[in-house]
């Protein structure tokens, strides 16, 4: 069998007796994007610093295509690694026309023909002989992007290279770059702390948090099955109702839950996203009969509705204990504060966990 591309084997690194990168292990294969997520400071540059050979781990290994690349006391430089980086801040040369800065790391006699197709790639041939500061932020991440796989890197590390562009702009460069990087099979190791952008490009996202993988998957199976309360919250606005356990199950005001192997007693969060609560009407203070997939209904009083363009989003405080819970209808639902309305929740779109 082909080893992977990028196998990370149990990194650890400490700084100051801290442990900020604690165990990770990943592999990444070619033509694949994996995506390091978390929030700031959980670990994820060091992690690929360490990978692209500028911060030494304390222990643990790095494989490219099967080969040690690193472990404490072998270490390849990071030119030696086949390594393609590609940071917010990693600047074009400004002296350097477009096509020289994507030639720079290139020899021999067909780098003409790659620059002159790397641009064409990245749709910025009609550049070729402008300088970095005649172009907008987005045309110098196109070059960025073509100047960092010029030289075939097997791999390509990615730290935050969109923050720097407004929202727009953001989402095209990352369908295109994406494009450019599955044709040219690159393995990619993509850093962000924007749940979107793993969304929209990873293949597997890897979550991290204080230092540790704590959930590895595909967006839809990380999103649609997080591992813990916090796993889900990165991802949207949740809403939380409590419960205790008592004969593997769990009594609320939306009906019973099932909480296979929780211990009877144990107090538990019923996690559902808002756009997974259902809204129906109220008639004659009775709401809609119980049915198997969305339990039994309760009632809240409308707070305060907003319009949010694709959706409109609905506060209401329930009667049960004056707590909120956040409802997203599509398109345009905007109820009058204070009226009251009935809400069920998806069974099937309900996370039970344990309080920690
Ligand atoms: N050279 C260093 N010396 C001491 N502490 C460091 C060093 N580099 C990183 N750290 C600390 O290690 C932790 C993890 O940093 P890291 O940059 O890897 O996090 P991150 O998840 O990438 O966050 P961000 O998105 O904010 O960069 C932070 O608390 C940071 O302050």
């Amino acid at each position: 069998m082909q080893p992977p591309r990028l196998q990370i084997s149990n990194i650890v690194k400490e700084f100051g007796g801290r442990r900020v990168v604690d165990d990770v292990s990943l592999t990444v294969s070619p033509g694949q994007v994996t995506c390091l997520l978390g929030p700031s400071g959980c670990g994820k540059s060091t992690t690929l610093r360490i990978v692209a050979g500028v911060e030494m781990q304390g222990s643990g290994t790095i494989h490219v295509d099967g080969a040690l690349v690193c472990d404490t006391v072998y270490r390849v430089p990071p030119e030696g690694r086949g390594i393609g980086l590609m940071f917010q801040d990693f600047a074009l040369f400004p002296h350097l026309t477009v096509g020289k800065n994507v030639a720079f790391g290139l020899k021999g006699r067909d780098s003409k023909t790659r620059v002159h197709d790397l641009l064409d790639k990245v749709g910025m041939s009609r550049f070729v002989d402008e300088y970095p500061q005649q172009l907008s932020g987005g045309e110098q991440q196109r070059v960025a992007l073509a100047r960092a796989l010029a030289p075939r890197p097997r791999i390509m590390l990615m730290d935050e290279p969109f923050s720097g562009l407004d929202d727009r702009l953001r989402d095209d460069i990352r369908d295109e770059t994406l494009d450019v990087l599955k044709s040219e099979g690159t393995a990619v190791l993509l850093v962000t702390h924007e749940p979107g952008e793993a969304m929209r490009m990873a293949d597997e996202i890897a979550l991290m948090r204080d230092g540790r993988i704590v959930q590895q998957g595909a967006p839809y199976n990380i999103y649609n099955a997080p591992k813990d309360r916090a796993a889900a919250a990165f991802f949207s606005d949740i809403n939380v109702i409590s419960g205790r356990v008592q004969g593997a199950l769990t009594d609320t005001p939306f009906g019973q839950f099932l909480a296979p192997g929780v211990p009877d007693g144990t107090e538990v969060d019923i996690v559902i996203r808002p756009q997974h609560i259902k809204i129906d009407f109220d008639r004659d203070g009775r709401g809609p009969n119980p049915t198997p997939e969305d339990g039994s209904a309760a009632r809240g009083t409308v707070q305060r509705a907003r319009f949010m363009g694709a959706s409109s989003l609905v506060e209401l405080r329930m009667d049960f204990d004056g707590s909120i819970l956040r409802a997203t209808v599509p398109s345009v639902f905007l109820p009058q504060p204070g009226t009251p309305l009935w809400l069920m929740l998806r069974r099937d779109r309900c996370f039970v966990f344990p309080q920690s």
